[in-house]
């Protein structure tokens, strides 16, 4: 869930309260590392050392409201580079001056913020939960109340029914739900659902996504939907597969929708500040100050962008942006740099080593944010084209093979096993035969859907190929992944797919198969397809493990 902005301001808060806490001492040392140095400065390693603290200590001030205290450390960090070159004359006297008001801005303490960060809904940045989203249902009529109930908690909705305006009033005013399904008639009146949408609406000072229930195709009812905010209008019977797609749309519910941004810096206060604000905004961050545990990172997190510092204890940006892009995966990973660098030369040398955009620092909370997720977003776009089947939006086939190759070499590197699924749906033809090719295609949709709302995080689903999916589930046992797809089994036969003349419900069957004991994806995939045979085999709309078959 999007950090709250209490929380938000807290945290942040108390990370500026530990940059102040910890500026005498770092002014200390830097006076000490000046005084050491002088005298030699182009050979000392005492001189490097001093210019990065003032290096570093430029980068940071800003960030934490220190803004005047930043540029004075960026007038002593150019000065010293210079001196570094040659000797100059007033140099001493100046680094001396220099040295003092950086002490003196120390305790006078932080600044006003310049901007207020603009968080949630206003910064128009898509950040999307992974908690069951809140419909509320205004429905008298009991059977179809009962039945929305049924098919939408199918789909991992949190799903509360009302038969009376005044219960739907009542609720909303102690909770509001993520989207509202109204219908229009009620026994209040003709259009008591779309008038008590309006007075709720008015009163909350706010627009509730939200989709019209009616038996009625008229112009009338549909405008009065439209006058009250109604982003949906679905006429009875309910098409339950048609209400999936436009719920998704309106609470903006897609598999892994928050964008992951890895922070590199080995500057703890600050990757923490840029975490908190990205986090503020939606994202999950994970941040590694040391650049050398980057490619243990990279393979379970999986980011969608990295922010990374450029001059780092034991290796620059530079350096560990062309060790990530010598691995094929990581080519096109948005690499962002954030550094105090002013020097264009120095910028656009991190840009042809594999960077994809450089931000100066103190960077404004809102830019920041701007810049990653429109970055993150494109990343995510080209991945999705790249790596996605349109129908379903799961992993292709190629995708899902080279997921299941590198899971292989996890399970062998670290001990850790997963379990194999193979799904088809049943007598798939027939569904085909029957209702058409387009019906066909609302029932692999909708078997995609359920999968991807209903699998845990770290799991993965693909689209194998035509009426065929695959999972894979880490640290999954057999016997686990059975009762969990037994389950899954259950809830798609539930699943009413409507066809011209009313409804119908699909099944499937699976084979499922772990590794180890099997060493490499032909073994397992052939495993988990003879099992998916045995299913079928015998029945169908079960589960066979391959073990069972040996
Ligand atoms: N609508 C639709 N049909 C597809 C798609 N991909 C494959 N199919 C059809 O799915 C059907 C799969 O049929 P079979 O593999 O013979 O399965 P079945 O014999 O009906 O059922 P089982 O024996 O239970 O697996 C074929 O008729 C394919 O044309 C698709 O993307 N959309």
């Amino acid at each position: 869930m999007v950090v709250s902005d209490n929380n938000k301001y807290v945290k942040l808060r108390n990370l500026q309260q530990k940059f102040a806490s910890t500026l005498p001492e770092r002014l200390n040392l830097i006076q000490t590392a000046w005084l050491n140095s002088q005298g030699t400065p182009d050979n000392s390693e005492l001189f490097t050392d001093l210019l990065r603290q003032v290096h570093s200590l430029a980068g940071s001030a800003g960030t934490f409201n220190f803004f005047r205290l930043g540029d004075v450390a960026k007038e002593l960090e150019l000065l010293l580079k210079e001196y570094q070159h040659g000797s100059l004359p007033e140099a001493v006297t100046t680094v001396r001056r220099l040295l003092q008001q950086l002490v003196a801005l120390a305790e006078q303490g932080h600044e006003q913020p310049k901007t207020e960060l603009i968080t949630d809904d206003s910064a128009e940045i898509e950040y999307l939960s992974n908690q069951q989203a809140v419909i509320y249902v205004l429905e008298d009529d009991e059977d179809i109340a009962a039945e929305s109930f049924r098919q939408l908690i199918h789909f991992g909705y949190q799903v509360v029914t009302f038969n009376s305006v005044s219960d739907f009033k009542h609720a909303i005013y102690q909770q509001i739900p993520d989207a509202l399904l109204i219908d229009i008639q009620l026994v209040e009146g003709e259009f008591a659902g779309t008038e008590a949408v309006a007075d709720v609406c008015k009163t909350l000072q706010l627009n509730i996504p939200s989709i019209f229930i009616s038996q009625h195709q008229s112009w009338q009812h549909r405008l009065s939907a439209m006058r009250v905010g109604g982003q949906g209008y679905i006429t009875k019977p309910i098409d339950f597969d048609q209400l999936a797609d436009q719920l998704e749309i309106l609470t903006g519910r897609k598999q892994g929708s928050r964008y992951r941004i890895l922070i590199v810096d080995d500057t703890v206060l600050l990757a923490e500040h840029y975490a908190t604000i990205l986090q503020c905004a939606g994202m999950d961050t994970e941040i590694i100050n040391d650049p050398g545990h980057l490619l243990d990172v990279l393979p379970n997190f999986r980011p969608d962008l990295i922010l990374m510092d450029l001059y780092m204890n034991g290796s620059t940006g530079i350096e560990a942006a062309q060790v990530i892009r010598q691995h094929g995966s990581y080519t096109n990973l948005p690499i962002v740099y954030l550094s105090t660098e002013s020097e264009l030369e120095q910028q656009l040398n991190a840009l042809r080593a594999g960077g994809d955009d450089f931000l100066q620092k103190p960077i404004d909370d809102n830019h920041l944010v701007a810049a990653v997720s429109t970055k993150a977003k494109r990343f995510r776009e080209l991945n999705s084209l790249m790596n996605c089947d349109g129908l379903t939006g799961l992993l292709n086939h190629i995708s899902f093979k080279l997921a299941l190759e590198r899971e292989i070499a996890q399970t062998y590197r670290y001990h850790e096993g997963f379990t194999l699924a193979m799904l088809d749906i049943d007598h798939f033809k027939l569904v085909n035969d029957h209702y058409g090719h387009l019906v066909g295609d609302r029932v692999i949709k909708g078997l995609g859907r359920l999968l991807s709302h209903r699998l845990r995080k770290g799991d993965i689903a693909a689209r194998y190929g035509g009426e065929e999916f695959a999972l894979i589930l880490p640290n999954t046992p057999e016997s686990v992944a059975k009762r969990l797809l037994d389950e899954l089994r259950e809830v798609f036969a539930k699943i009413a797919f409507a066809h011209a003349h009313g409804t119908f419900h699909a099944t499937f069957s699976v084979g499922i198969a772990s590794c180890p004991p099997y060493k490499n994806v032909h073994s397992l995939i052939e495993a988990a397809d003879q099992a998916l045979y045995q299913a079928k085999r015998t029945g169908r709309n079960q589960v066979h493990i391959a073990a069972d078959n040996r």
